[in-house]
């Protein structure tokens, strides 16, 4: 089953063309990073895939009700602030929303998958604090987790490594690689290479308005692309602790 279908995608924002007939699909199983330079366009792409942003071309997203969107893709915005000072528990416990009935209240499979969520961010000493307290990173795993808690098929994340420390950075980049192995996908933004290249099967680059390659790290992380598309040169290597990917120099 295809989790997300992209035929001829195109977004223009005020009258200026952002990207043009982005085509892809996205199965189950995929960690898939949406790699490219500051301004290529990968917020606006995931946004218009939800169908947030008008669009021309087919999103299998943007199409169905908000309520069956919800259900099947969670989202992950750019901006990591929160703004009710509500507990973490209750900020995550927001993931639940879209399973609840009119008027229903959260029940025991709700509590479980909130407690499912908090623990995989390692949340669960912070699950009583005041979310709007909380350091830049650890309010980014609350979001996070709010996120995880909605349980969809599909996860779509706008840089969400973006500010934690190592240590958490890896901790959710292998989290999203447990969720692909459920047969559930990831779609994640990123700008470290070195944790896409070990953490994501798949990258699609995006850059000059078009789609310039989707395909294994390998693939895709190729010096040409490199260099035309980030200016930069890097030391990409196999190593025994995997893959190992490193920018060196900017080469324009
Ligand atoms: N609301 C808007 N109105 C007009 N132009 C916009 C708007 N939002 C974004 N843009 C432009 O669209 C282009 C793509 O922006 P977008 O945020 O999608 O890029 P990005 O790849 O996510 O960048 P970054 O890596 O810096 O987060 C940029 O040139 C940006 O200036």
């Amino acid at each position: 089953m295809t989790l997300l279908h992209l035929r001829d995608l195109s977004v223009s924002l005020r009258n200026r063309p952002v990207f043009r007939d982005v085509s892809l699909s996205v199965e189950p199983g995929q960690v898939v990073g949406l790699i490219g330079p500051n301004g290529a366009g990968k917020t606006t792409l995931m946004r218009a895939a939800l169908g947030l942003i008008p669009a021309q071309g087919n999103s299998s997203l943007a199409v169905m009700k908000p309520r069956v969107r919800a259900r099947h893709a969670a989202w992950m915005p750019q901006n990591h602030e929160i703004a009710w000072p509500v507990t973490v528990e209750v900020l995550v416990t927001l993931g639940r929303i879209p399973h609840l009935g009119a008027g229903q209240a959260v029940g025991a499979a709700d509590r479980a998958a909130v407690d499912r969520a908090l623990a995989q961010m390692g949340l669960e000493a912070l699950r009583h604090r005041t979310a709007t307290r909380l350091s830049g990173g650890e309010q980014t795993r609350a979001l996070i987790a709010r996120t995880l808690a909605q349980e969809t098929p599909l996860v779509l994340a706008d840089e969400p490594i973006a500010g934690l420390d190592p240590a958490h950075q890896i901790a959710t980049m292998q989290c999203f690689q447990d969720i692909a192995a459920q047969g559930k996908s990831v779609m994640v933004s990123i700008h470290d290479l070195g944790l896409a290249v070990r953490h994501c099967s798949r990258l699609i680059l995006l850059a000059g308005g078009r789609v310039q390659a989707d395909g294994t790290p390998e693939q895709v992380l190729t010096p040409d692309n490199l260099r035309d598309h980030f200016g930069i040169s890097a030391h990409f290597a196999q190593t025994p602790q995997g893959p190992v990917f490193q920018p060196l120099e900017v080469v324009r």
